[in-house]
């Protein structure tokens, strides 16, 4: 009889154990539990899908940039679809609101927030707000919400390249002391959407994980080894975000976590910009003794700036996890198991949108001027992913639309 007592109380704290964060940390900590997902791009629409898969999900508003979007969300049926392994599942339950970036130009905001709020909801305070907008697009993400925000939000942000948060304390927050928490993340997820027609739809092709961190409020190279007393709302999408079993995600020490961003800049900055300038997929960089070469002196570039790193220096391994030998080998590898895909980088050019390359090629070029070096091969990768990206950006707007003759029309 007692030892049955025991075991329900075991049990049902057990039970307790797995709640959803929503319910287990929100309500005990006061964090308002809404979550706002900035971006419905590919990594977009996992995080928002995964977040209402739970038993008692957190209430999810979609925050979407441009109104064309907002309308086609109410002609749809209001769902996020997503296929796996050839399986589709949709998830509703989704509030929707409009944030559209004010114009920047040369960092300055052009258009200032005094406009007519859209409606009430425009003024509420955001407190957990997870952006996966591309690094160029963050700033003027945020700068959309940023009335929003507060000292206690936190703002996670899931993209690629580095150096984003000194941007967004340059441009966005200068404040130190009103600036919100940041929680920063590197996805290893792969996804595609496949149907332009549908934005609310995307496969996700290869199962990854992501890699998350609570940043300190300071610099990272005046307090390198910060244990962090999380912000309340950092702790809960810490929490909401690594219960997901789909999304597999892991929180991580600030200086662990630099390590694995660094590895992932150091892969994106030589398969991305190479395989912009071949204009062919992943695999092509391979089996060529002239692209070997020019991965070899981007790569010698990369290690010397990693390797000096003064936030890095007495980190045991550190020398010969960011060997040259090592990348090369990480690199081959990641090459060969992607070979068939675009990189995301080559996409957006395709595609004529900003790249990330000023985050990826432009943020080793950046930390080497800090230490007096010069990087050649980097900056000028830079300078032809973006040169590239002008030449597609230009052929676009100079496309005047042709009648083209029909070939089958018969003269008499
Ligand atoms: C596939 C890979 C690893 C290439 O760098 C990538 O992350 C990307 O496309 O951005």
């Amino acid at each position: 009889m007692r030892n049955g007592m025991v075991e329900k109380q075991q049990n049902a704290a057990g039970r307790r154990k797995y709640t959803a964060a929503s319910e287990q940390y929100a309500r005990e900590s006061r964090v308002p539990p809404r979550i706002h997902v900035y971006g419905v791009g590919n990594v977009g629409k996992l995080i928002a899908h995964s977040l209402r898969a739970d038993n008692h999900p957190p209430p999810v508003t979609l925050l979407f940039h441009r109104p064309r979007l907002l309308n086609q969300w109410n002609h749809s049926d209001k769902t996020i679809t997503l296929e796996s392994d050839g399986h589709r599942v949709s998830r509703t339950g989704f509030d929707v609101d409009l944030a559209i970036p004010p114009r920047r130009s040369h960092a300055t905001r052009l258009d200032s927030h005094d406009q007519e709020p859209l409606d009430a909801s425009d003024q509420e305070p955001i407190d957990n707000l997870i952006v996966t907008a591309k690094a160029p697009f963050t700033a003027s993400a945020l700068d959309a919400v940023k009335h929003r925000l507060r000292p206690e939000s936190t703002i996670c942000l899931l993209q690629n390249g580095m150096g984003i948060i000194d941007h967004l304390n340059r441009d966005v927050f200068p404040d130190p002391v009103t600036r919100p928490n940041y929680i920063q993340g590197v996805v290893t997820h792969g996804l595609n959407s496949p149907h332009p027609n549908d934005p609310f739809f995307a496969v996700h092709a290869a199962h990854g994980t992501i890699a998350l961190a609570a940043m300190p409020r300071g610099d990272l190279k005046d307090n390198p080894s910060a244990s962090v007393p999380f912000a309340p709302t950092s702790r809960y999408l810490l929490r909401t975000l690594t219960a997901s079993p789909v999304l597999a995600a892991v929180g991580f020490p600030p200086l662990e976590f630099m390590l694995l961003q660094l590895e992932k800049l150091a892969i994106n900055a030589v398969i991305n910009p190479l395989t912009v300038m071949l204009d062919a997929p992943n695999g092509s960089i391979l089996y060529n003794f002239a692209i070997t070469r020019t991965m070899r002196l981007l790569l010698a570039e990369i290690s010397l700036v990693i390797r000096s790193l003064p936030e890095l220096r007495g980190l045991p391994n550190v020398q010969d996890r960011f060997s040259p030998e090592r990348l090369e080998t990480l690199l081959v590898s990641i090459a060969n198991k992607t070979g068939q895909n675009i990189s995301s980088m080559l996409a957006d050019v395709r595609a004529g949108r900003k790249t990330e390359a000023r985050y990826i090629n432009g943020y080793i070029v950046r930390k080497g001027e800090e230490l007096g070096m010069q990087l050649p091969c980097n900056y000028m990768m830079m300078q032809l992913v973006e040169g590239k990206t002008n030449m597609i950006q230009r052929e676009n707007l100079d496309q005047v639309p042709v009648a083209q003759p029909d070939l089958n029309a018969h003269h008499t």
